[in-house]
């Protein structure tokens, strides 16, 4: 049997004046799965993930979590009950220690709220987990610099830390590799690899990159104009009609271009319209 989903979310809907940026998406998440979430620009992939995180309210629908409906929880409240969402960098403290950053998550997540000073005997505890997740997620060097002198790539891993650290039940990434460069965006990836092989926790990926996909995917759900227009295996799903679509920009709607005619006697001086 496979296991009970971790977050589900049922008809989940968003209206923005007339606008239905999410359609009544209903979609169940498992322990230990990887799935990606794709679809053209303005689909609503990041409205979907604005919704499941509370960033913005539904207009109708239900997210629950663990089995328990958190459709009315605020944000920081979806945090404790264990959404983790990277959130391009605004959840760094830039002007503290990497090491710093990474030991309030650890802080947060065993309820002591974000304190900086501590009893000694925590400080230390803390301070080794800390660096023990630094190590993983390769900046061990840079704990102790501060994090508005990292690169934007260090920046992003650092994010990923602090997720490590929250231990959340979901990972939720937005374009993790966006603004990286070449050599920067494996490292996060393979991160991210490293956290699906961990034990039970899922991991939601919004991604532009068939590659990325590709390696990392158990499944990919397709968004389309707000709603779920796919779901299943990624070779299935990419090799779907509505993503040969949104991605080889085949309008599915319009019908097969007829070959070209050959030329004819009759059609003597006339270029064939391709
Ligand atoms: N706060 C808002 N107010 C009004 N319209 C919004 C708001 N947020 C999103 N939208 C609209 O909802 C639709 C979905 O946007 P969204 O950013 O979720 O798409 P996306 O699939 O993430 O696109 P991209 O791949 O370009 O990031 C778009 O038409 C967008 O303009």
């Amino acid at each position: 049997m496979p296991p009970a989903p971790v977050l589900e979310t049922h008809g989940l809907t968003v209206r923005f004046g007339g606008h239905v940026a999410v359609d009544a998406v209903t979609c169940a998440f498992a322990p230990g799965e990887l799935v990606a979430i794709v679809g053209p620009n303005g689909a609503g992939k990041t409205t979907y993930f604005n919704l499941i995180s509370g960033q913005i309210p539904a207009s109708a629908g239900t997210v629950m979590l663990a089995g328990r409906d958190i459709t009315r929880a605020s944000a920081s409240s979806r945090t404790r009950a264990g959404l983790g969402r990277a959130f391009q960098l605004t959840n760094l403290f830039p002007n503290l220690t990497v090491r710093e950053n990474v030991r309030l998550a650890c802080q947060a997540r065993l309820g002591r709220g974000f304190r900086l000073f501590s009893l000694a005997s925590d400080d230390r505890e803390l301070t080794a987990e800390a660096e023990a997740i630094l190590a993983r997620v390769r900046l061990a060097s840079l704990a102790g610099q501060t994090v508005a002198a990292l690169s934007h790539g260090d920046q992003r891993k650092l994010e990923v830390a602090i997720l490590i650290a929250l231990d959340p039940l979901v990972y939720m990434f937005d374009e993790p590799t966006a603004g990286m460069s070449a050599d920067e965006a494996p490292v996060v990836l393979d991160l991210i690899a490293e956290l699906k092989a961990d034990a039970g926790r899922a991991i939601l990926l919004v991604e532009h990159k068939m590659d990325v996909i590709g390696k990392l995917a158990d499944r990919i759900i397709v968004l389309h104009n707000g709603a779920l227009a796919a779901d299943g295996e990624p070779a299935e799903v990419i090799a779907s009609d509505v993503v040969q679509e949104a991605y080889l920009g085949r309008d599915l709607t319009e019908p097969a271009p007829e070959p070209a005619p050959e030329p004819t006697p009759e059609s003597t001086g006339e270029t064939p319209h391709v």
